[in-house]
């Protein structure tokens, strides 16, 4: 049998970030969190790029020409969606989502999908930093192990 190493050797690696610049109170903070993770994995500083969107809306667009340009070996997606009084939410999840897979699943590099889809902002922050953790480090973590994996196949 032969088991394939999940690693998380982040060195010599190049990172795209895209992030949603909606709810900025805590999509700066799942930035925060995947950058610091990307670097505690030796992910150098300068091989991390980071660009803002305005809403989760826009990631899949700007992720996919992150992922085409074929400058980064990996893409994190982060946004954080809260619940309004509309409709308005369900369809921003449902087409983040969607459109975010889509990218990884016909991209050339992995795509972690690090939007937050909530009920209250109570909830958002809790997963950027507080008692649920950090989405955006975890995003870093899978990226990297992801990149490791894909080099072994
Ligand atoms: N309500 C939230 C949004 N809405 C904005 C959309 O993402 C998009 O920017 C707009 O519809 C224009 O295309 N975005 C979030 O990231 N989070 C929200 O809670
Ligand atoms: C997730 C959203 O788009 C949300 O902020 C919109 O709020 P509302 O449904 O009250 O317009």
């Amino acid at each position: 049998m032969t088991e394939l190493e999940n690693s998380r050797n982040g060195a010599g690696l190049s990172i795209g970030i895209a992030v949603a610049q909606f709810n900025e109170i805590v999509t700066a903070r799942l930035q925060e969190g995947a950058v610091a993770q990307l670097r505690k994995y030796s992910v150098a500083n300068d091989a991390i790029t980071v660009a803002h969107v305005p809403g989760a809306m826009e990631l899949p667009r700007i992720v996919k020409q992150l992922a085409d340009s074929g400058h980064f070996d990996g893409i994190i997606a982060l946004g954080a969606v809260i619940r309004g009084e509309t409709s308005h939410y369900d369809y921003v999840c449902a087409e983040t989502a969607s459109g975010l897979a889509e990218v990884s699943l016909h991209g050339s590099v992995p795509v972690m999908f690090g939007v937050l889809t909530t009920d209250t902002l109570d909830q958002a922050i809790s997963r950027a930093g507080g008692k649920g953790g950090n989405k955006g480090a975890d995003c870093a973590d899978g990226v990297i192990e992801m990149i490791n994996l894909e080099k072994q196949i």
